[in-house]
C-alpha cells in the first residue's frame, strides 16, 4: 500500500498528541481556578501537541528531508517570562512520550531546547514541490476550552496534492452525532468517545489498529444526509465522512484567509469517503500555494449527488446578496 509507513507514523503521532491534549483538557476542566479567559492551557496543549507530532514523525520516518507546515512557532516561548510555561510543556511532552510503548523509544529526557527545536520544525512554508507534512496541533481551540470538540489534524502533501490525512478527535462520539435514533438504537457504543479518521489516496477500506486502543478507527462512507449540531474543528469533516451529515458550508468574513492546516486532513478524509470539497466557485482546494488557501468566497463540502444543486444554490445566494438594493 502506498504511504503505509507514513500513515502508521502519522496515526501514532496524532494519537499520542491527542493523548497529551486530553490530559490538559481534563486538568483544565477540573481546575478550580479556571477562568474562561485563561488561554494558557490551550497554549500548553498546542505547543505540546506540535512538539510530539514533530518528534514522532522524525523518529519514525528518519528521513533527511523533513518539512512540516504547522500552526505554532516558538517565538513567544523564547521571550522573557516564558520559562515556566516552556518547562510545563517540556514536562508534558516527556511524560506523554514516556507512556508510549514506541517502536523506537525516545531514549533520553528532552530538554527545553529540544522542545523549542521540535516546535520550530513546523516553520516550513509548504508549496508545490516535494513533501510537506501539515499540522494543526489543536484545531478548534474554542471547543477545546469549552471541554468540547477539537481535533489533532495531520496531513501530507506531495507535489502540492494531499496524499494522506489523519484526524484524531478525542471527544467525538463513536455513534452518529446526527441525533438519528435509528442509528443509535443498534449501537452499544453510543456513549463511547474518541475517533481516529484516516485516509490515504485511494484507500477506502480501513482497519483497526490494536496499538491505538484509546481512539477507535472508522470506516468511511459519506452517504446519509441529516442535520448536525454545531461542532468545532475538523471533526466536522470526520462526521461527514462517516455519514452523520451531508453538507458543510464555511463562509468566513470577507478578507479572512484560510490556512491549509485547517483543511488538509479533513479534505482527504472526506474525499476518500466519496465526498467533494470545493470553494464557492466549484474549484477543488489548492494546497500548493504555501500556508494560505487562495479561494473563491468559501468552502463547500458535500457528497457528489448534492454538490451540483448546492453549488447552484450558493451561487444564486451570493448573486442575490451582491444585487444592488432597489431602495
Ligand atoms: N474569523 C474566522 N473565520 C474563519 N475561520 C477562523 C476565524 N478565526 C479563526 N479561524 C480558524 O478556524 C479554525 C477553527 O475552525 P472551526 O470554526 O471550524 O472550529 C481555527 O483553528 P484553530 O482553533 O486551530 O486556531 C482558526 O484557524
Ligand atoms: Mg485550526
Ligand atoms: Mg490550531
Ligand atoms: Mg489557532
Amino acid at each position: 500500500m502506498a504511504y503505509e509507513k507514513e500513515l502508521d507514523a502519522a496515526k501514532k503521532a496524532a494519537s499520542l498528541a491527542a493523548r497529551l491534549c486530553q490530559k490538559v483538557q481534563k486538568a483544565l476542566l477540573q481546575s478550580d481556578v479556571q477562568s474562561k479567559s485563561d488561554k494558557s492551557p490551550v497554549t500548553v496543549a498546542d505547543y505540546g501537541s506540535q512538539a510530539v507530532v514533530s518528534l514522532l514523525l522524525q523518529r519514525e520516518l528518519s528521513s533527511v528531508l523533513f518539512s512540516l507546515v504547522a500552526e505554532e512557532d516558538s517565538a513567544d516561548l523564547r521571550k522573557d517570562g516564558s520559562q515556566d510555561i516552556l518547562e510545563r510543556i517540556t514536562k508534558l511532552v516527556n511524560d506523554t512520550l514516556a507512556t508510549e510503548d514506541l517502536l523506537k523509544p525516545i531514549d533520553s529526557t528532552l530538554s527545553t531546547d529540544d522542545i523549542l527545536r521540535a516546535i520550530d520544525c513546523g516553520t516550513s512554508e509548504g508549496g508545490p514541490n516535494g513533501r510537506h507534512w501539515v499540522l494543526d496541533p489543536i484545531d478548534g481551540t474554542k471547543g477545546f476550552l469549552r471541554g468540547d470538540q477539537y481535533a489533532v489534524a495531520l496531513g501530507l502533501l506531495e507535489e502540492g496534492k494531499v496524499v494522506l490525512g489523519v484526524l484524531a478527535c478525542p471527544n467525538l462520539p463513536l455513534a452518529s452525532i446526527a441525533g438519528d435514533k435509528k442509528n443509535k438504537k443498534n449501537s452499544s457504543s453510543s456513549d463511547e468517545k474518541g475517533c481516529l479518521f484516516y485516509a490515504t489516496i485511494a484507500l477506502r477500506i480501513l482497519q483497526m489498529h490494536p496499538s491505538l486502543s484509546h481512539l477507535k478507527e472508522l470506516t468511511l462512507s459519506m452517504i446519509y444526509p441529516a442535520p448536525l449540531p454545531m461542532i468545532d474543528s475538523q471533526a466536522k469533516y470526520g462526521a461527514l465522512s462517516r455519514g452523520d451529515g451531508a453538507i458543510y458550508l464555511r463562509f468566513p468574513h470577507k478578507g479572512y484567509r484560510e490556512k491549509i492546516w485547517d483543511h488538509v486532513a479533513g479534505a482527504i478524509v472526506v474525499t476518500e469517503a466519496g465526498g467533494i470539497v470545493t470553494d464557492a466557485g466549484g474549484k477543488a482546494l489548492d494546497f500548493s500555494k504555501g500556508k494560505y488557501l487562495d479561494l473563491d468566497t468559501g468552502i463547500i463540502v458535500a457528497n457528489e449527488k448534492i454538490m451540483p444543486l448546492l453549488l447552484k444554490a450558493v451561487r444564486d445566494s451570493i448573486a442575490e446578496q451582491e444585487k444592488p438594493s432597489s431602495l
